[in-house]
């Protein structure tokens, strides 16, 4: 179910248009992750849900409710970013019913409500601690826990881990995702980083320069990007250029079997992990190592093919040396392609 509706969005700064023509619809339920690099309008999104920003043209519904007019403090959508705002000289457990406070609820329901999310957030112990007493994952539970205490109807998260150490913040990212699942809320997250999102989202929209490029799942986006540019985002390295002819593709690397129809302009894409090192046969692209690097777990090739660079990345067991030729296996049946 639709929980979330911007029908043909725009804003601009300075003239300068920050939000084109953004049409998305947001599910009930699910975790949607507004990736894209940094001034690509992700924030100015979020904060008009919130309503703190007004956006120029188009509308805003929650369900079927166009919220256009509605204020910050109607819209029952709470903002978490990564300065988190708490009260320092409130106790984690008078910033958690902070906002209940505020709307006069009953103090033995407030009490109750505390003590649910401290165990919830696994901040049991911590309640009557100030914030410059907590790490960094605290006080970003303690944020969350805040702004769940008056059960919003939307939780929007913006860069809420980007000041957390790689650890912490992976820790975080399995947290929220579980809690998410758990309490089956609506929320939006901002993110720059390609993995956070991908690990976390039901549905991801790539915002690039104020447009949506491709709103879809992490599998989907990843796997089939509708465009170069939102591969490039992924970090695609090796596209091929040529055209199909009876059956082969023609191309600049030599000629390839595939059951494409015929095209006058084709390019494949290919991720490193995509290109196989084999056997010399027919279809195989012979190439000499130019560059390996070592990343743990797998290694990085550039082979040099007719001055052209093919990326490859191979695990451990398969080692190859600069200056050694070697033998590329690609897939033209499988590979992903913009005509
Ligand atoms: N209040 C403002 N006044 C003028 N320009 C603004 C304002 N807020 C944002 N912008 C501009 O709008 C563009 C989009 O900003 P926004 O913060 O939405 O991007 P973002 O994708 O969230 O980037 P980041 O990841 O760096 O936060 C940027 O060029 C930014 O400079």
């Amino acid at each position: 179910m639709a929980k979330i509706y911007l029908k043909n969005i725009n804003k601009s700064y300075d003239n300068k248009a920050v939000l084109k023509n953004i049409n998305i619809v947001i599910n009930e339920g699910q975790l949607t992750v507004l990736l894209g690099p940094s001034g690509s309008g992700k924030t100015t999104m979020l904060h008009g849900i919130a309503g703190m920003v007004d956006f120029e043209e188009g509308d805003i519904f929650f369900g079927d409710q166009l919220m256009n007019h509605v204020s910050i403090d109607k819209r029952n959508a709470v903002l978490v970013d990564q300065n988190l705002l708490l009260f320092p000289h409130m106790t984690v457990e008078s910033n958690i019913a902070f906002g209940l406070k505020m709307r006069r609820v009953n103090k033995s329901v407030i009490k109750e409500k505390v003590n649910e999310l401290i165990r919830l957030l696994e901040l049991e112990g911590h309640e009557k601690k100030f914030p410059n007493e907590l790490s960094g994952g605290q006080m970003q539970r303690v944020a969350i826990a805040r702004a769940l205490a008056i059960e919003p109807e939307v939780l929007l998260l913006d860069e809420p881990f980007s000041k957390l150490d790689i650890m912490l913040r992976k820790n975080m990212q399995e947290f929220v995702r579980a809690l998410q699942q758990k309490l089956n809320i609506t929320l939006i997250m901002v993110t720059h980083d390609q993995e956070e999102a991908l690990s976390m989202a039901d549905q991801v929209a790539l915002l690039l320069d104020g447009e949506i490029k491709q709103y879809t799942t992490p599998n989907e986006i990843y796997e089939k990007p509708v465009s170069k540019e939102v591969a490039d985002f992924f970090g695609v390295r090796n596209y091929f250029e040529g055209k199909i002819s009876g059956g082969e593709f023609h191309s600049h690397l030599g000629r390839f079997s595939t059951n494409l129809p015929n095209c006058e302009k084709i390019t494949f894409m290919f991720r490193p992990e995509q290109i196989g090192f084999g056997e010399k046969q027919k279809d195989s692209i012979e190439g000499i190592v130019k560059r390996r690097v070592y990343s743990g777990d797998k290694v990085v090739y550039t082979i040099d093919v007719r001055d052209f660079h093919i990326h490859v990345s191979s695990f451990i067991y398969k080692e190859f040396n600069i200056g050694d030729k070697v033998y590329l296996q690609a897939n033209f049946d499988k590979a992903v392609y913009f005509i």
